[in-house]
Protein backbone atom coordinates (compact mmCIF):
# COMPACT_ATOMS: atom_id res chain seq x y z
CA UNK A 1 0.00 0.00 0.00
CA UNK A 2 1.79 3.75 -0.90
CA UNK A 3 2.26 5.62 2.20
CA UNK A 4 -0.12 8.99 1.74
CA UNK A 5 0.37 9.96 5.40
CA UNK A 6 2.83 13.31 3.85
CA UNK A 7 -0.54 14.72 2.53
CA UNK A 8 -1.91 17.89 3.38
CA UNK A 9 -0.64 21.42 4.94
CA UNK A 10 -2.38 22.88 7.72
CA UNK A 11 -3.48 26.72 7.28
CA UNK A 12 -1.47 27.89 10.18
CA UNK A 13 1.35 26.38 9.27
CA UNK A 14 1.37 27.27 5.85
CA UNK A 15 0.95 30.88 7.21
CA UNK A 16 4.17 30.25 9.76
CA UNK A 17 5.93 29.17 6.92
CA UNK A 18 4.98 32.61 4.40
CA UNK A 19 5.88 34.76 7.25
CA UNK A 20 9.69 32.71 8.14
CA UNK A 21 10.26 33.03 4.06
CA UNK A 22 9.61 36.68 4.33
CA UNK A 23 11.74 37.62 7.01
CA UNK A 24 14.53 35.27 5.23
CA UNK A 25 14.10 37.41 2.43
CA UNK A 26 14.42 40.61 4.24
CA UNK A 27 17.36 39.58 5.93
CA UNK A 28 20.86 41.89 5.39
CA UNK A 29 22.18 38.28 4.70
CA UNK A 30 20.15 37.51 1.92
CA UNK A 31 20.17 40.72 0.35
CA UNK A 32 23.85 40.57 0.24
CA UNK A 33 23.65 37.17 -1.11
CA UNK A 34 21.65 38.22 -4.17
CA UNK A 35 22.38 39.21 -7.79
CA UNK A 36 20.79 42.51 -8.76
CA UNK A 37 19.17 43.33 -11.58
CA UNK A 38 21.16 45.24 -14.12
CA UNK A 39 19.44 47.57 -16.82
CA UNK A 40 21.11 49.18 -19.06
CA UNK A 41 19.69 52.81 -20.42
CA UNK A 42 21.25 53.74 -23.81
CA UNK A 43 19.86 56.34 -26.49
CA UNK A 44 21.63 59.30 -28.14
CA UNK A 45 23.26 62.56 -26.69
CA UNK A 46 20.05 64.38 -24.25
CA UNK A 47 17.47 61.86 -25.50
CA UNK A 48 16.18 61.90 -21.92
CA UNK A 49 17.70 58.44 -20.31
CA UNK A 50 18.39 60.21 -17.19
CA UNK A 51 14.68 61.23 -16.74
CA UNK A 52 13.67 57.82 -18.08
CA UNK A 53 16.20 56.41 -15.42
CA UNK A 54 14.64 58.60 -12.28
CA UNK A 55 10.96 57.29 -13.20
CA UNK A 56 12.19 54.02 -13.07
CA UNK A 57 13.68 55.00 -10.09
CA UNK A 58 10.52 56.80 -8.65
CA UNK A 59 8.58 53.76 -9.14
CA UNK A 60 10.72 51.51 -8.06
CA UNK A 61 10.87 53.32 -4.55
CA UNK A 62 10.37 50.55 -2.45
CA UNK A 63 13.41 48.56 -3.76
CA UNK A 64 17.41 49.71 -3.36
CA UNK A 65 18.16 51.11 -6.73
CA UNK A 66 21.24 52.07 -7.87
CA UNK A 67 22.35 54.47 -11.03
CA UNK A 68 25.45 54.04 -12.65
CA UNK A 69 26.29 56.49 -15.19
CA UNK A 70 29.00 55.89 -18.01
CA UNK A 71 30.30 59.57 -17.98
CA UNK A 72 31.72 58.47 -14.00
CA UNK A 73 34.09 56.53 -16.21
CA UNK A 74 35.29 58.99 -18.75
CA UNK A 75 39.43 58.94 -18.56
CA UNK A 76 41.45 61.99 -17.12
CA UNK A 77 42.94 63.11 -20.23
CA UNK A 78 46.77 62.89 -21.07
CA UNK A 79 48.29 66.07 -21.60
CA UNK A 80 47.99 66.18 -26.06
CA UNK A 81 44.22 65.28 -25.33
CA UNK A 82 44.02 68.04 -23.05
CA UNK A 83 44.89 70.35 -25.57
CA UNK A 84 42.86 68.86 -28.10
CA UNK A 85 40.08 69.14 -25.90
CA UNK A 86 41.12 72.69 -25.04
CA UNK A 87 40.75 73.24 -28.90
CA UNK A 88 37.53 71.27 -29.16
CA UNK A 89 39.03 68.92 -30.99
CA UNK A 90 38.73 65.46 -28.62
CA UNK A 91 36.23 63.21 -29.32
CA UNK A 92 34.33 62.43 -26.00
CA UNK A 93 31.49 60.49 -27.56
CA UNK A 94 33.68 57.37 -28.94
CA UNK A 95 34.22 54.51 -26.68
CA UNK A 96 37.94 54.75 -26.59
CA UNK A 97 37.25 58.07 -24.54
CA UNK A 98 35.70 55.49 -21.88
CA UNK A 99 37.97 53.94 -18.53
CA UNK A 100 36.10 50.60 -20.19
CA UNK A 101 38.48 48.75 -17.78
CA UNK A 102 37.58 49.92 -14.83
CA UNK A 103 33.71 50.49 -15.72
CA UNK A 104 33.81 46.48 -16.24
CA UNK A 105 35.38 46.17 -12.50
CA UNK A 106 32.77 48.15 -11.58
CA UNK A 107 29.63 46.57 -13.05
CA UNK A 108 31.11 43.21 -12.05
CA UNK A 109 31.39 43.99 -8.47
CA UNK A 110 27.79 45.39 -8.32
CA UNK A 111 26.70 42.49 -9.96
CA UNK A 112 28.34 40.14 -7.59
CA UNK A 113 26.34 42.12 -4.40
CA UNK A 114 29.72 44.06 -3.55
CA UNK A 115 30.31 47.40 -2.68
CA UNK A 116 32.11 50.07 -5.29
CA UNK A 117 34.06 53.47 -5.38
CA UNK A 118 32.53 54.91 -7.92
CA UNK A 119 35.05 57.64 -9.97
CA UNK A 120 34.16 61.17 -9.49
CA UNK A 121 34.57 63.27 -13.02
CA UNK A 122 35.22 66.86 -13.76
CA UNK A 123 33.75 67.84 -17.13
CA UNK A 124 35.35 71.47 -16.81
CA UNK A 125 38.69 70.27 -15.86
CA UNK A 126 38.43 66.84 -18.05
CA UNK A 127 39.27 64.85 -15.23
CA UNK A 128 38.89 62.77 -12.69
CA UNK A 129 38.87 64.00 -9.26
CA UNK A 130 40.54 62.57 -6.22
CA UNK A 131 37.34 61.54 -4.36
CA UNK A 132 35.55 58.55 -5.48
CA UNK A 133 31.57 57.80 -4.72
CA UNK A 134 30.55 54.56 -2.68
CA UNK A 135 27.51 52.84 -4.20
CA UNK A 136 26.79 49.72 -2.01
CA UNK A 137 24.80 46.24 -3.48
CA UNK A 138 21.21 46.42 -4.40
CA UNK A 139 18.29 45.05 -6.20
CA UNK A 140 18.55 47.39 -9.22
CA UNK A 141 21.56 48.66 -10.99
CA UNK A 142 21.06 50.66 -13.92
CA UNK A 143 23.83 51.50 -16.18
CA UNK A 144 22.69 54.69 -18.12
CA UNK A 145 25.29 56.59 -21.04
CA UNK A 146 25.16 56.82 -24.86
CA UNK A 147 27.14 53.87 -25.50
CA UNK A 148 25.91 51.45 -22.89
CA UNK A 149 25.00 48.74 -25.37
CA UNK A 150 27.18 49.58 -28.07
CA UNK A 151 29.99 48.04 -26.04
CA UNK A 152 29.81 44.52 -26.23
CA UNK A 153 31.57 43.51 -22.75
CA UNK A 154 28.67 45.75 -20.50
CA UNK A 155 25.88 44.31 -23.22
CA UNK A 156 26.51 41.37 -22.40
CA UNK A 157 26.18 41.57 -18.10
CA UNK A 158 22.96 43.50 -18.92
CA UNK A 159 19.23 41.57 -17.98
CA UNK A 160 17.39 44.35 -19.73
CA UNK A 161 18.41 46.71 -22.46
CA UNK A 162 16.25 49.83 -23.15
CA UNK A 163 17.10 52.00 -26.08
CA UNK A 164 15.63 55.94 -25.37
CA UNK A 165 14.80 56.94 -28.91
CA UNK A 166 14.26 60.54 -29.69
CA UNK A 167 14.29 63.11 -32.60
CA UNK A 168 17.77 64.37 -33.58
CA UNK A 169 16.76 68.41 -33.65
CA UNK A 170 14.99 67.53 -29.69
CA UNK A 171 18.30 66.58 -28.94
CA UNK A 172 20.27 69.22 -30.34
CA UNK A 173 18.21 71.62 -28.57
CA UNK A 174 18.43 70.28 -25.27
CA UNK A 175 22.13 69.31 -25.94
CA UNK A 176 22.28 73.12 -26.19
CA UNK A 177 20.61 74.23 -23.29
CA UNK A 178 22.40 71.95 -21.47
CA UNK A 179 26.14 72.38 -21.98
CA UNK A 180 25.56 76.44 -22.41
CA UNK A 181 23.52 76.56 -18.38
CA UNK A 182 25.56 73.52 -16.66
CA UNK A 183 28.98 73.23 -18.55
CA UNK A 184 30.38 76.26 -18.79
CA UNK A 185 29.91 76.03 -22.58
CA UNK A 186 28.91 79.09 -25.16
CA UNK A 187 26.29 77.54 -28.22
CA UNK A 188 29.24 78.13 -30.77
CA UNK A 189 31.63 75.45 -29.67
CA UNK A 190 28.63 73.19 -28.17
CA UNK A 191 27.29 73.07 -32.32
CA UNK A 192 30.86 72.95 -33.95
CA UNK A 193 31.69 69.38 -31.10
CA UNK A 194 27.84 68.47 -32.63
CA UNK A 195 28.98 68.41 -36.11
CA UNK A 196 32.07 67.13 -36.12
CA UNK A 197 32.22 64.16 -32.88
CA UNK A 198 28.44 63.95 -31.33
CA UNK A 199 26.62 63.21 -34.62
CA UNK A 200 28.99 61.02 -36.14
CA UNK A 201 29.91 59.22 -33.39
CA UNK A 202 26.01 58.30 -32.96
CA UNK A 203 25.84 57.35 -36.43
CA UNK A 204 28.79 55.03 -36.09
CA UNK A 205 27.99 53.44 -32.53
CA UNK A 206 24.60 55.00 -30.78
CA UNK A 207 21.86 54.51 -33.02
CA UNK A 208 23.06 51.06 -34.44
CA UNK A 209 23.08 49.92 -31.23
CA UNK A 210 19.79 49.86 -30.99
CA UNK A 211 18.90 47.13 -32.54
CA UNK A 212 20.14 45.37 -29.13
CA UNK A 213 17.62 46.72 -27.17
CA UNK A 214 14.63 44.87 -25.68
CA UNK A 215 12.68 47.58 -25.49
CA UNK A 216 13.24 51.17 -27.47
CA UNK A 217 11.15 53.83 -25.48
CA UNK A 218 9.96 57.16 -27.87
CA UNK A 219 10.64 59.67 -26.02
CA UNK A 220 10.07 63.18 -27.20
CA UNK A 221 8.64 66.29 -25.65
CA UNK A 222 5.93 64.62 -23.45
CA UNK A 223 7.03 61.91 -21.57
CA UNK A 224 6.13 58.07 -21.99
CA UNK A 225 4.08 56.97 -19.11
CA UNK A 226 2.75 53.80 -20.66
CA UNK A 227 6.77 52.57 -21.42
CA UNK A 228 7.41 53.11 -17.63
CA UNK A 229 4.81 51.43 -16.50
CA UNK A 230 5.82 48.61 -18.78
CA UNK A 231 9.35 48.53 -17.72
CA UNK A 232 8.59 48.71 -13.83
CA UNK A 233 6.40 45.83 -13.95
CA UNK A 234 8.57 43.49 -15.39
CA UNK A 235 11.22 44.66 -12.89
CA UNK A 236 9.26 43.83 -10.38
CA UNK A 237 8.03 40.46 -11.65
CA UNK A 238 12.03 39.92 -12.25
CA UNK A 239 12.42 40.95 -8.89
CA UNK A 240 10.23 38.39 -7.47
CA UNK A 241 11.66 35.79 -8.76
CA UNK A 242 14.71 33.62 -8.24
CA UNK A 243 18.33 34.99 -9.33
CA UNK A 244 18.73 32.36 -11.98
CA UNK A 245 15.52 32.85 -13.50
CA UNK A 246 16.17 36.76 -13.70
CA UNK A 247 19.62 36.46 -15.43
CA UNK A 248 18.46 33.26 -17.95
CA UNK A 249 15.73 33.89 -20.25
CA UNK A 250 15.83 30.65 -21.17
CA UNK A 251 15.37 29.32 -17.62
CA UNK A 252 11.89 27.90 -16.88
CA UNK A 253 10.93 26.89 -12.76
CA UNK A 254 7.47 25.32 -12.84
CA UNK A 255 5.44 27.46 -10.10
CA UNK A 256 6.44 26.72 -7.04
CA UNK A 257 2.94 25.24 -4.82
CA UNK A 258 2.43 22.95 -1.43
CA UNK A 259 1.66 20.35 -3.71
CA UNK A 260 4.77 20.71 -5.66
CA UNK A 261 6.93 20.98 -2.28
CA UNK A 262 5.35 17.87 -0.81
CA UNK A 263 6.30 16.11 -3.24
CA UNK A 264 9.95 17.26 -3.84
CA UNK A 265 9.97 16.99 0.21
CA UNK A 266 9.23 13.23 -0.33
CA UNK A 267 11.75 12.95 -3.30
CA UNK A 268 14.52 14.34 -1.35
CA UNK A 269 13.55 12.33 2.31
CA UNK A 270 15.55 9.17 2.10
CA UNK A 271 13.43 7.18 4.46
CA UNK A 272 10.80 7.30 1.41
CA UNK A 273 9.77 3.80 -0.12
CA UNK A 274 10.95 2.64 -3.62
CA UNK A 275 7.64 2.96 -4.22
CA UNK A 276 6.58 6.55 -3.43
CA UNK A 277 9.89 7.90 -4.82
CA UNK A 278 8.75 6.13 -8.07
CA UNK A 279 5.19 7.47 -7.82
CA UNK A 280 5.92 10.75 -7.06
CA UNK A 281 8.94 11.44 -9.49
CA UNK A 282 6.45 10.32 -12.07
CA UNK A 283 3.83 12.66 -10.95
CA UNK A 284 6.47 15.48 -11.18
CA UNK A 285 7.54 13.76 -14.61
CA UNK A 286 4.18 14.23 -15.99
CA UNK A 287 3.97 18.01 -15.00
CA UNK A 288 7.60 18.36 -16.65
CA UNK A 289 6.60 17.42 -19.57
CA UNK A 290 3.26 19.26 -19.60
CA UNK A 291 5.40 22.24 -19.21
CA UNK A 292 7.88 21.81 -22.22
CA UNK A 293 4.89 20.46 -24.47
CA UNK A 294 3.50 24.25 -23.54
CA UNK A 295 6.88 25.63 -24.95
CA UNK A 296 6.14 24.51 -28.59
CA UNK A 297 4.65 26.10 -31.42
CA UNK A 298 1.42 25.86 -32.47
CA UNK A 299 -1.55 26.35 -35.16
CA UNK A 300 -5.00 28.17 -34.53
CA UNK A 301 -7.96 25.23 -35.30
CA UNK A 302 -11.71 25.51 -35.21
CA UNK A 303 -13.90 22.85 -34.06
CA UNK A 304 -17.70 22.51 -34.00
CA UNK A 305 -18.79 21.21 -30.33
CA UNK A 306 -21.76 18.62 -29.66
CA UNK A 307 -23.74 21.54 -28.96
CA UNK A 308 -23.44 22.67 -32.96
CA UNK A 309 -21.08 25.88 -31.91
CA UNK A 310 -17.99 26.81 -32.80
CA UNK A 311 -14.76 26.94 -30.51
CA UNK A 312 -11.35 28.46 -31.70
CA UNK A 313 -8.52 26.82 -30.33
CA UNK A 314 -5.46 25.57 -31.29
CA UNK A 315 -3.22 22.48 -33.27
CA UNK A 316 -0.54 21.03 -31.19
CA UNK A 317 2.80 21.11 -32.92
CA UNK A 318 3.76 18.46 -35.19
CA UNK A 319 7.54 17.10 -35.41
CA UNK A 320 8.70 16.20 -31.81
CA UNK A 321 10.59 13.82 -30.47
CA UNK A 322 12.03 12.58 -27.01
CA UNK A 323 15.49 12.07 -26.34
CA UNK A 324 16.01 10.17 -22.84
CA UNK A 325 20.10 10.15 -21.01
CA UNK A 326 20.33 7.03 -20.11
CA UNK A 327 19.61 5.36 -17.74
CA UNK A 328 17.46 8.01 -15.49
CA UNK A 329 16.43 10.01 -18.41
CA UNK A 330 14.44 6.74 -19.39
CA UNK A 331 12.35 7.14 -15.91
CA UNK A 332 10.80 10.45 -17.58
CA UNK A 333 9.79 8.54 -20.96
CA UNK A 334 6.65 7.20 -19.21
CA UNK A 335 5.36 10.70 -19.25
CA UNK A 336 6.16 11.63 -22.12
CA UNK A 337 4.33 8.68 -23.81
CA UNK A 338 1.04 9.36 -21.42
CA UNK A 339 1.06 12.89 -22.93
CA UNK A 340 2.12 12.56 -26.59
CA UNK A 341 0.63 8.80 -27.88
CA UNK A 342 3.03 7.13 -30.57
CA UNK A 343 5.81 9.59 -29.94
CA UNK A 344 9.67 8.50 -31.17
CA UNK A 345 12.58 8.92 -28.31
CA UNK A 346 15.64 8.50 -28.78
CA UNK A 347 18.68 7.86 -26.27
CA UNK A 348 22.10 9.07 -25.32
CA UNK A 349 24.38 7.24 -23.01
CA UNK A 350 26.83 9.31 -21.40
CA UNK A 351 29.52 7.87 -19.50
CA UNK A 352 31.04 10.26 -16.33
CA UNK A 353 34.35 9.52 -15.17
CA UNK A 354 33.96 11.98 -12.17
CA UNK A 355 34.64 15.41 -14.11
CA UNK A 356 34.87 14.10 -17.86
CA UNK A 357 32.69 12.24 -19.53
CA UNK A 358 32.21 10.07 -23.19
CA UNK A 359 28.99 9.36 -25.06
CA UNK A 360 29.23 5.94 -25.13
CA UNK A 361 25.68 4.93 -27.51
CA UNK A 362 23.35 6.94 -29.42
CA UNK A 363 20.15 5.77 -31.05
CA UNK A 364 18.46 8.42 -32.18
CA UNK A 365 15.33 9.32 -34.68
CA UNK A 366 17.11 9.19 -38.46
CA UNK A 367 14.96 12.66 -39.31
CA UNK A 368 15.38 14.19 -36.05
CA UNK A 369 17.38 17.14 -37.63
CA UNK A 370 13.77 18.57 -38.44
CA UNK A 371 12.02 18.02 -34.98
CA UNK A 372 11.04 19.98 -32.03
CA UNK A 373 13.33 17.62 -29.21
CA UNK A 374 12.52 17.05 -25.72
CA UNK A 375 15.37 16.00 -23.71
CA UNK A 376 14.96 14.48 -20.60
CA UNK A 377 17.11 13.74 -17.48
CA UNK A 378 16.04 14.29 -13.59
CA UNK A 379 18.98 16.04 -13.02
CA UNK A 380 21.35 18.51 -13.86
CA UNK A 381 24.78 18.80 -11.69
CA UNK A 382 27.26 20.24 -12.99
CA UNK A 383 25.84 20.12 -16.43
CA UNK A 384 28.87 17.87 -18.35
CA UNK A 385 26.02 15.57 -19.20
CA UNK A 386 23.86 17.45 -20.61
CA UNK A 387 26.15 19.80 -22.44
CA UNK A 388 27.40 16.94 -23.97
CA UNK A 389 23.72 14.86 -24.95
CA UNK A 390 23.07 18.72 -26.38
CA UNK A 391 26.16 18.80 -28.19
CA UNK A 392 24.97 15.20 -29.75
CA UNK A 393 21.96 16.49 -30.71
CA UNK A 394 22.98 19.68 -32.23
CA UNK A 395 26.14 17.43 -34.49
CA UNK A 396 22.79 15.55 -35.87
CA UNK A 397 21.50 19.00 -36.98
CA UNK A 398 18.43 20.09 -34.34
CA UNK A 399 18.08 23.19 -34.22
CA UNK A 400 19.45 24.81 -30.81
CA UNK A 401 16.31 26.72 -30.41
CA UNK A 402 14.03 23.34 -30.60
CA UNK A 403 15.70 21.54 -27.66
CA UNK A 404 14.07 22.12 -24.45
CA UNK A 405 15.73 19.97 -21.40
CA UNK A 406 13.68 18.75 -18.60
CA UNK A 407 14.47 18.11 -15.20
CA UNK A 408 13.69 17.40 -12.21
CA UNK A 409 15.89 19.35 -10.24
CA UNK A 410 18.88 22.02 -11.62
CA UNK A 411 22.08 22.97 -9.56
CA UNK A 412 23.30 26.42 -10.17
CA UNK A 413 26.72 25.29 -12.06
CA UNK A 414 24.39 23.24 -14.77
CA UNK A 415 21.83 25.89 -15.10
CA UNK A 416 25.12 28.39 -15.44
CA UNK A 417 26.77 26.12 -17.94
CA UNK A 418 23.85 25.00 -20.24
CA UNK A 419 21.96 28.31 -20.15
CA UNK A 420 25.51 30.18 -21.00
CA UNK A 421 26.61 27.58 -23.75
CA UNK A 422 23.31 27.09 -25.38
CA UNK A 423 21.46 30.24 -24.70
CA UNK A 424 18.60 29.04 -26.99
CA UNK A 425 18.03 25.91 -25.48
CA UNK A 426 15.34 25.97 -23.13
CA UNK A 427 15.83 24.72 -19.28
CA UNK A 428 12.86 23.69 -17.50
CA UNK A 429 13.06 22.19 -14.26
CA UNK A 430 10.83 21.97 -11.10
CA UNK A 431 13.11 23.30 -8.64
CA UNK A 432 16.25 24.51 -8.50
CA UNK A 433 18.98 23.36 -5.72
CA UNK A 434 21.76 24.63 -3.46
CA UNK A 435 25.08 23.39 -5.38
CA UNK A 436 27.07 20.21 -6.53
CA UNK A 437 29.14 18.48 -3.86
CA UNK A 438 33.32 17.01 -4.14
CA UNK A 439 31.75 14.69 -5.53
CA UNK A 440 29.59 15.69 -8.07
CA UNK A 441 26.05 15.21 -6.20
CA UNK A 442 23.93 18.03 -6.02
CA UNK A 443 22.98 19.16 -3.00
CA UNK A 444 20.25 18.67 -0.93
CA UNK A 445 19.64 16.97 -3.91
CA UNK A 446 17.80 13.20 -4.03
CA UNK A 447 20.74 10.91 -3.89
CA UNK A 448 21.51 8.88 -6.98
CA UNK A 449 18.21 9.07 -8.99
CA UNK A 450 18.58 6.01 -11.29
CA UNK A 451 19.52 3.84 -7.96
CA UNK A 452 16.18 4.87 -5.99
CA UNK A 453 14.35 4.82 -9.11
CA UNK A 454 15.21 1.62 -10.37
CA UNK A 455 16.31 -0.42 -7.29
O1 LIG B 1 25.14 17.44 -14.51
P1 LIG B 1 26.05 16.30 -14.19
O2 LIG B 1 27.04 16.62 -13.10
O3 LIG B 1 26.70 15.74 -15.42
O4 LIG B 1 25.15 15.15 -13.54
C1 LIG B 1 23.92 14.80 -14.03
C2 LIG B 1 23.89 13.37 -14.50
O5 LIG B 1 24.01 12.50 -13.38
C3 LIG B 1 22.95 11.57 -13.40
O6 LIG B 1 23.27 10.45 -14.09
P2 LIG B 1 24.30 9.38 -13.50
O7 LIG B 1 25.66 9.65 -14.01
O8 LIG B 1 24.16 9.29 -12.01
O9 LIG B 1 23.85 8.06 -14.21
P3 LIG B 1 22.48 7.21 -14.10
O10 LIG B 1 21.42 8.02 -14.76
O11 LIG B 1 22.83 5.99 -14.85
O12 LIG B 1 22.19 6.96 -12.65
C4 LIG B 1 21.84 12.35 -14.06
O13 LIG B 1 20.81 11.53 -14.50
C5 LIG B 1 22.57 13.08 -15.13
O14 LIG B 1 22.70 12.33 -16.31
O1 LIG C 1 23.09 14.24 -7.11
C1 LIG C 1 23.15 13.64 -8.18
C2 LIG C 1 24.11 13.96 -9.15
C3 LIG C 1 24.11 13.26 -10.32
N1 LIG C 1 23.20 12.27 -10.51
C4 LIG C 1 22.25 11.95 -9.61
O2 LIG C 1 21.42 11.08 -9.81
N2 LIG C 1 22.26 12.66 -8.44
Amino acid sequence: MRDRSHGGVNEEEAVEAAERELRRTQSPQFRQNRHPFLIGVAGGTASGKTTVCDRIMQRLHDQCVVMLSQDSFYRTLTPTEMALAKENNYNFDHPDALDRKGMMECLQKLKEGRSVEVPVYDFALHARVEETRRMDPADVVIVEGILVLAMEEVRDQLNMKIYVDTDDDVRLARRIQRDVASRGRDVASVIEQYTKFVKPAFDTFIGPSRRHADIIVPWQSSENVVAIDLITEHIRLKLRQHDLIRIYSNLEVMPSNFQMRGMHTILRDRDTSPNDFVFYADRINRLLVEAGLGHLPFREKTVMTPTGHKYTGVEFARGLCGVSVIRSGEAMEAALRECCQGIKIGKILVHRHGKSEDIVYEKLPADISRRYVLLLDPVLGTGNTACKAIQVLLDKGVQESKILFLCIIAAPPGIHRVCQTYPQVKVITSEIDTGVDENWCVVPGVGEFGDRYYC
